[in-house]
């Protein structure tokens, strides 16, 4: 069994009356990115806020990189990096000073402080604009810069809340190649985000937070079975074996234009063979085949929308 880098049980927060986190679960393996996905005031920051000991649960019990966050919050600092949506970068002063400033933070020597300063601000293309105040950077460059503080401490473990919000595509893309790479190096990454496409891109696993509670946990291909919407679809170029398959599969939506047969499916290996199988045995041969799985646009609406979820496969969700 692989080790957990972050293994939360029953999270409680609330401020006042209001309950924020309402009993949350996560299990994170170690070297594995994980996406916090929810609507806003979903509790995401809130969440990061008390695994990076910034602030403290009401109740549930937490360890992060091996350490209980309550008994002993100095080693899981030791073990942690944040970068948060407020970064910690110094405009006033350049990208390497802002370096040189985390080294002494971490009580490296000077001549230590300059070798990873050096090396980090080479590894995120900053070599450049070392000299330059950090107020003259990008936003994407400042995001990069942000991460290289971070890894200053070589952290084995990195919250990262909304890492691209506000980024264009082009430094986005590069954010996303940045993360994955560290993951490489066997770091673990929780990140938080409001975009579908980066939990996608990058997670391995995600949660999706809504009203306190996970709606939902697992791969974004396990999300997306969780909904309805799915479908296989069949085009055909020949009439004839248009009108065969119609009668072979009569729960199927036709469009007669197209010849194109649409078959509700979850994409399953076995709907797909039974689907397969039923094709084969009434001798239909189709020109296209294709397996067509909601997006998580749909399964991050159906989950926060208080509609809830059809009969949901319980061994698809954990
Ligand atoms: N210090 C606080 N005092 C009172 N309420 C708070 C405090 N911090 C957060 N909240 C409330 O908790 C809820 C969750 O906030 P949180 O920042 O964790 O959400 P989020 O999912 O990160 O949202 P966003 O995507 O907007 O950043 C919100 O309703 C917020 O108003």
């Amino acid at each position: 069994m692989t080790d957990l880098a972050i293994a939360a049980n029953g999270l409680r927060k609330s401020y006042g009356d209001k309950t924020v986190l309402d009993g949350i679960d996560l299990a994170v393996p170690e070297g594995t990115i994980f996406a916090l996905l929810g609507p806003n005031g979903a509790g995401k920051t809130t969440a990061v806020k008390i695994l990076s000991t910034l602030i403290t649960a009401d109740a549930g019990e937490t360890r992060v990189g091996g350490h209980d966050l309550a008994a002993d919050p100095q080693a899981v600092r030791a073990a942690i990096g944040v970068t948060g949506q407020f970064s910690a970068v110094d405009g006033l002063i350049t990208g390497e000073e802002n370096m040189l400033l985390m080294a002494d933070l971490h009580h490296l020597s000077k001549r230590e402080g300059r070798r990873v300063a050096a090396e980090l601000l080479e590894r995120f293309d900053l070599t450049e604009a070392a000299k330059k105040p950090a107020s003259t950077y990008s936003g994407g460059m400042k995001r990069r810069l942000d991460i290289a503080m971070t890894l200053v401490g070589s952290p084995r473990i990195i919250f990262l809340d909304e890492p691209t919000t506000g980024l264009d595509p082009r430094s986005r893309h590069t954010m996303w190649q940045i993360i994955r790479e560290l993951v490489t190096d066997g770091v673990t990454v929780l990140l938080t985000t409001q975009y579908l496409e980066e939990a996608d891109e990058l997670a391995d696993r995600i949660a999706v937070l809504n009203d306190g509670k996970i709606a939902a946990q697992g791969s974004a291909e396990e999300l997306k079975r969780l909904i309805p919407g799915g479908h296989v679809r069949l085009r055909f170029t020949d009439p004839a074996a248009y009108q065969n398959a119609t009668s072979a599969l009569p729960e199927a939506s036709r469009d007669d234009e197209s010849l194109t047969l649409q078959i509700p499916s979850d994409g399953s290996q076995r709907e797909l063979r039974s689907l397969l199988d039923r094709l084969d045995s009434a001798g239909i041969e189709a020109d296209e085949l294709t397996v067509h799985t909601p997006d998580l646009d749909d399964v991050f609406f159906a989950l926060t929308g208080g509609t809830g979820i059809p009969n949901q496969p319980k061994e698809a969700v954990r």
